[in-house]
């Protein structure tokens, strides 16, 4: 046992210099809290922005040859406003000078972005009395901007055995040329994994707004429960399918060392929230879900051919021209003369007439249908493999509200049932599956 402890703390619990008090509180209150990842400011309200959107705001305002001061001079009063009400001396001012100069000289978006962790870390680095060790310097992507996990460990490892205590900016590393790049958005999670396998830390902590990964999205079901304990499986499910307490690919890191993550709310520390762990030991939860995530914006494209079955290479000749298009498609539910391909309309950016053109010409198809607003909707569970019943169920929950069911997937784990809704039904499909499994 290392007896150490990393915590990772969200943007919305370093927001003000009140979260900031907290999180010190947090720290002094078990000393095996030695190392902690920040991310950038989030919103203090709900009308508020967050630091990384207003960074990524300037970058946008430097390519269209517009002046950033007014976004700029807003960053640069919710740091030194968060500096000013803490007991420290700090020269917040010079750092953000450097920044400002930077960015308005054409810096990359993933250094523009990066900044909001990199000053909240100093910050936060100088307020706690802990060492301030760069991402840069310890976590890298190769030319492909892929983590170099080796490299990662290595250097992470070696340096961070220097330190007793370190701070350590979330979301950013550095590329081999020494250049900035960010992992996707919220990747402050992603971060604070790597530190606690660097480390080989007993437990990651992930301190954020609510107390535990909640079985629904707060924001569509009134005070959904709350999971004491899921596997890193089901969680990849969940977050991976719109639940974004925790970023999908921070499971990675500490599944390989069997490293526990605790879910904790830094506005009500005592909550013991949600511990995510490999295994679970089976108890009486047969038929039980464990949570239910989703996401819109997804594209159907139905293929229609007679004979399609027979013809043999006909899928590989599809998803070539996917592949052509750098899109990553998420389902292909098949019958025997169609197939249809689910993309997310981010992951087909703009490329769909060419796309419809090449599947025309390549696969001569009879016909060709797209349908766009489905939204996907998982409903996951250890519980719920070889349970009899359990998709009679969720159907029976839609048709009960009147949901018609556009597309129905289950992974070959029964762990996992996906189905495809119109957009305009996603929010009443969440709470109807809520309220038939949980409630
Ligand atoms: N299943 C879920 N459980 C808990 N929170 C969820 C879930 N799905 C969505 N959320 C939302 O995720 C938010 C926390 O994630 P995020 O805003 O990224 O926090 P942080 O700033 O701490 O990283 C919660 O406030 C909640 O609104
Ligand atoms: N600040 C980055 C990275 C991050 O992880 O933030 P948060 O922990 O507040 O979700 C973002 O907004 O994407």
């Amino acid at each position: 046992m290392s007896n150490i402890i990393v915590a990772k703390f969200g943007g919305s619990s370093l927001a003000d210099s009140g979260q900031f008090q907290k999180v010190k509180a947090i720290i002094r209150a078990d000393e095996r809290r030695r190392f902690v990842v920040p991310s950038a400011p989030g919103k203090r309200n709900k009308e508020d922005e967050k630091i990384t959107d207003l960074l990524y705001k300037c970058h946008d305002y430097v390519k269209n040859n517009e002046p950033i001061d007014g976004v700029f001079d807003i960053i640069a009063e919710r740091y030194m406003g968060i500096v000013k009400e803490l007991p420290i001396n700090f020269d917040i001012k010079a750092h953000l000078d450097i920044v400002r100069k930077r960015i308005s000289e054409g810096a990359s978006a993933d250094y523009t972005a990066s900044r909001g962790e990199y000053l909240n870390g100093l910050i936060l680095a100088s307020y706690l009395g802990f060492d301030f060790v760069d991402a840069k310097d310890v976590i890298f992507f190769n030319e492909d901007g892929q983590l170099d996990s080796e490299k990662t460990q290595e250097v992470m490892s070696a340096e961070l055995s220097k330190v007793k205590n370190a701070v350590i900016p979330g979301f950013y590393g550095s590329l081999p040329n020494g250049e900035i790049k960010t992992f996707s958005r919220g990747g402050s999670d992603i971060t604070g994994a790597i530190v606690a396998r660097g480390i080989g830390a007993d437990l990651y902590e992930n301190w954020t707004d609510v107390s535990g990964f909640l079985m629904a999205d707060p924001r569509i079901v009134d005070e959904p429960k709350i999971i004491e304990k899921i596997t890193y499986k089901e969680l990849r499910e969940l977050a991976y399918m719109g639940a974004t307490v925790l970023h999908e690919d921070s499971v990675f890191p500490v599944r390989q060392a069997k490293i526990p993550i605790n879910i904790r709310n830094t506005n009500s520390p005592a909550d013991a929230g949600t511990l995510i762990v490999s295994e679970i030991e089976k108890g009486d939860n047969k038929g039980a879900i464990t949570g239910v995530a989703g996401k819109k914006n997804f594209t159907v494209i139905t293929i229609e051919k007679n004979l399609m079955n027979s013809e043999i290479g006909f899928g590989r000749k599809l998803l070539e021209i996917f592949e052509k298009y750098n899109v990553s498609f998420e389902h292909m539910p098949s019958g025997i003369d169609t197939l249809c391909v689910i993309a997310a309309d981010g992951q087909l950016n703009g490329n769909l007439k060419c796309i419809l053109d090449e599947i025309n010409c390549v696969c001569k198809p009879d016909n060709v249908y797209v349908q766009r607003d489905l939204a996907l909707i998982a409903t996951v569970g250890r519980g719920m493999a070889s349970v009899r019943g359990t998709a009679a169920k969720l159907c029976t929950a839609l048709a009960e509200d009147d949901i018609n069911i556009r597309m129905i997937d289950q992974g070959s784990s029964e762990m996992n049932i996906i189905i495809g809704v119109e957009s305009c039904d996603f929010e009443k499909s969440i709470r109807a599956i809520y309220n038939k499994f949980v409630k």
